[in-house]
């Protein structure tokens, strides 16, 4: 990967350049209601390929960035935008250079939580579509808020403030109008999205996968989420660090981020059709250069000390089903991490194409890494690797993410729940504990819908053998209802818990263990956001 090695630019954040990256080139005209053939550059407005209108107006000509290290802070947060006109007014002749940005860590804090982006691999996530029109986005890294509240995990879409409710900066709440405006277009403004990036931009195509699916909006999806988030700081600041530290696999440039500037402000310029004026464009310029910012810095700092990717080698392939491997992978160079946490995948016969799995291992002196893959309809990195994949076959690994890892500061019990290919990073949990030499209790709950499912049965057996503070009880569907067998033990209101495996297991089991008493706080799991959209 090359580096963001550009040092000419300004900060982004601190408003000396009129409003970061984007200065638009001449005043905005009727905006997303000018009809196509009417714009500034006639002849040009439809974009090649997709049929889709260009943008009304042009968006923004942006110039380079530099990295968090080559530039110096400010000294001053410069102060957030005011709201200068109701979205309702009709437009003005206001100067259309953006106000100076404030700081990202100016904005005061919501109370919202920012929901994980997708972690595992899915059925949907793989589903075939051949006659989509752009490819899909890069996936962005699961981000690793501390800790996973378990409320903040499980809502279905960005939820309200639980606690009285924190000012909104005005950049926010434009932001968020926006997005309100938008609404049921999102569909549209995501194959606009794409379709200006790729036709202004041809080069940063190949940087994603040849076929595109149902997640090509991955990367506008984290943005949105990213932007309607902007106010909640501490989140969305480590939220951010891992995408762009996820985002150098892609081969991810800091000066490709101007150009995804440049397509978002585009797309929604198109769609947010009632809303958007010279406020909500300069709020989202802020808004963007901002996100971007954290996540180019973020990739320079981890430049320094860790390699984009890591290559691995295929050393063991062990089918315990007919659709569930475990793989055993050496990776070319020391792969640190953490257990609990998980990492993504590319196969060779996917290009491009990467999707997450957890560590079923913690940490091992020999520097192997174990993976449980299963094989989904459609899914075609899972396929590859149950199917497929041989011993002396290469795989690239993304960095490490996650925070289902054991706090080891406390000498709580820990109440475990893996339902199916779940159980990978608690078998990994375990280890970890053990190694720790702590006296911990530990009880893991491994469900299955079958006696056959339960495919790592006699690893976690094993591990109760060798160790008297671990407890496994094996759930099958149809005699106890899982996750509620956890119900009949216990008590658990002093333990730490920790849920993997299908959304739906996790959202009841969220539940089961709130209502037994355990706080949010204190529940930790992988995000669930991507197989709540599949409607799982
Ligand atoms: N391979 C990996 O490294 C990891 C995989 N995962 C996820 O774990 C899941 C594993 O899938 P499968 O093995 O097919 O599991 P599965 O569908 O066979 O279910 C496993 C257990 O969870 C229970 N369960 C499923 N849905 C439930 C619901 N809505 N409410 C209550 N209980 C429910 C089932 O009854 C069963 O006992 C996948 O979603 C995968 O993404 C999670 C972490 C790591």
């Amino acid at each position: 990967m090359d580096a963001p090695t550009t040092t000419s630019a300004g900060n982004g954040t601190s408003g000396e350049n009129g409003g970061g990256w984007f200065k638009p080139r001449r005043k905005p005209g009727a905006g997303s209601q000018q009809a196509p053939g009417q714009g500034s550059d006639p002849g040009q407005d439809r974009i090649p390929g997709s049929g889709a209108p260009r943008p009304s107006r042009s968006v923004s000509a942006i110039r380079p960035v530099g990295t968090g290290a080559s530039r110096p802070q400010p000294a001053a947060p410069a102060p957030a935008a005011p709201v200068r006109r109701p979205a309702a007014e009709p437009r003005t002749d206001a100067p259309t250079t953006a106000p100076p940005a404030p700081p990202v860590a100016e904005a005061p804090l919501r109370q919202a939580p920012l929901r994980e982006t997708p972690l595992r691999e899915t059925p949907v996530a793989e589903a075939p579509v051949a006659e989509a029109p752009a490819p899909e986005a890069p996936a962005p890294e699961a981000p690793a808020p501390q800790p996973q509240a378990a409320e903040a995990q499980t809502a279905p879409a960005p939820p309200a403030p639980a606690e009285p409710a924190a000012p909104v900066s005005p950049d926010a709440a434009l932001v968020r109008r926006t997005l309100a405006d938008i609404g049921d277009d999102a569909g549209k403004v995501t194959s606009y999205f794409y379709a200006l990036l790729f036709t202004r931009h041809p080069e940063l195509r190949a940087l994603f996968p040849a076929a595109m699916d149902t997640q090509r909006d991955r990367l506008l999806k984290a943005l949105l989420t990213a932007a309607e988030h902007i106010d909640n700081k501490p989140v969305l600041t480590e939220y951010l660090r891992n995408l762009g530290r996820g985002h150098r696999k892609y081969g991810t440039q800091a000066s490709h981020y101007p150009a995804v500037g440049e397509a978002l402000l585009g797309a929604l310029a198109r769609y947010a059709t009632t809303t958007w004026d010279d406020e909500a464009e300069a709020a989202w310029i802020r808004t963007y250069t901002a996100i971007s910012q954290i996540m180019i810095d973020a990739a320079a700092e981890n430049e320094l000390r860790a390699p984009a990717w890591w290559q691995a080698e295929v050393v063991s392939h062990d089918l315990r089903t007919p659709d569930i491997a475990v793989i055993t992978l050496r990776p070319d160079q020391p792969y640190p991490f953490l257990a609990g946490q998980y990492t993504s995948l590319e196969t060779p016969w996917w290009p491009r194409i990467w999707r997450h799995y957890s560590f079923a291992a913690a940490p091992r002196p020999d520097g192997l890494l174990s993976f449980h893959v299963k094989a989904v309809p459609a899914g075609w990195v899972s396929n590859a690797l149950v199917h497929r994949a041989r011993p002396g076959d290469t795989v690239r690994l993304g960095p490490p993410a996650g925070s289902m890892t054991v706090d080891h500061t406390t000498d709580n019990g820990l109440l475990c729940l893996g339902g199916g290919t779940g159980i990978a990073p608690i078998k990994a949990l375990v280890e970890d504990v053990a190694e720790h030499g702590a006296r911990r209790p530990v009880d893991v709950f491994y469900g299955a819908r079958t006696d056959y499912d339960l495919y790592d049965i006699d690893t976690m057996l094993r591990l109760q053998q060798s160790h008297s503070w671990l407890s496994v009880h094996p759930i099958v569907d149809g005699r106890t209802q899982f996750p509620d067998a956890v119900l009949e033990h216990g008590p658990w209101n002093s333990h730490d818990a920790y849920l993997s495996g299908p959304p739906g297991m996790i959202r009841s089991g969220v539940d089961a263990l709130r209502n037994l008493g355990i706080p949010g706080d204190r529940i930790r799991h992988d995000s669930l956001e991507e197989l709540v959209a599949a409607g799982d």
